[in-house]
């Protein structure tokens, strides 16, 4: 799927703000993302693109203005009701549980139940049901190098145990992908993996918000990058439109992008 720029924007804030006492971590943001895009979010440490990707995955609510999706307000108290909306976030410290296996990790705290012989209380686990699709989703995003879906996470290298969190992402996520710094902690051939794996669920149809710190990796896979400074977008540029050290002057604040070039915030 290509990127939709002349559509709605399927997840976008106006002039979002949250102060912590005297601190504005978003001052005013705006922010868009479309259909069909790898939309990354860059800026220094402290430039608040956690306080942002938190507000727009339900993990924080914010003092004034609007969160919409698909055109529409929405207001979340937490990241489940976030979840229960289609926003699906893959975190930096990977909430996945060593001890289990794949399939079950896929289905952590979203179980398919068999249907009740003896009405809905006393339901059993369709762990078969549960392996099929978790499978099929493996199989789907390329990642059925890992042999058995009863493998235990723990067996798994940091890589493969990235592909399952993107894997149950991608599994649950009807609408947006938030990845935050999903290769931080991987090597090379892994960050690869991962990084091809990102762009095949774009290329299936679920826009991604990836939040890195990783000038290369931003530059491969993003089709836009927003650069957050000082709470709020400093400007968009794209890895066409612009150099990584371009990029690292925004940041910091060292050069500015003017209305002028059709880029600016
Ligand atoms: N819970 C909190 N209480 C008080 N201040 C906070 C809190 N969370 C964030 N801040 C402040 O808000 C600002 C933005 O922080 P945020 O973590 O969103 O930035 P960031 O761009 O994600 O930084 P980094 O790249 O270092 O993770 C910082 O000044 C930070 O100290």
């Amino acid at each position: 799927m290509t990127a939709q720029y002349d559509k709605t924007p399927v997840l976008q804030t106006k002039n979002l703000v949250k102060r912590y006492g005297s601190v504005t971590a978003i001052d005013h943001a705006d922010f868009e993302l479309y259909p069909g895009e790898i939309l990354a979010v860059i800026g220094d440490n402290g430039a608040g693109k956690s306080s942002l990707i938190k507000a727009l995955s339900g993990a924080l609510i914010p003092d004034e203005g609007e969160i919409l999706l698909d055109g529409k307000p929405v207001h979340f108290s937490s990241p489940m009701e976030a979840r229960a909306l289609g926003i699906e976030t893959v975190y930096q410290n990977l909430a996945v549980s060593p001890a289990l296996n794949i399939a079950d990790n896929l289905y952590l705290g979203r179980e398919l139940l068999k249907p009740g012989i003896l009405g809905k209380v006393f339901r059993m686990l369709d762990k078969k049901e549960m392996e099929r699709r978790a499978k099929d989703k493996m199989t789907e995003l390329g990642l059925m190098t890992i042999q058995n879906i009863s493998q235990a996470v723990e067996s798994l290298s940091g890589g493969q145990r990235q592909g399952v969190a993107v894997a149950r992402s991608a599994l649950f996520g009807s609408k947006v992908v938030i990845m935050d710094e999903p290769t931080a902690a991987l090597g090379v051939k892994e960050s690869r993996r991962v990084l091809n794996l990102i762009k095949e669920v774009r290329d299936r149809g679920l826009p991604i918000i990836l939040i890195s710190h990783n000038m290369p990796h931003v530059f491969e896979v993003a089709d836009r990058i927003h650069i957050h400074r000082l709470g709020k977008r400093a400007a968009i540029v794209t890895p066409q439109s612009h150099t990584m050290s371009d990029a690292v002057a925004i940041m910091t604040g060292a050069m500015e992008v003017g209305e002028s070039e059709g880029e600016a915030a």
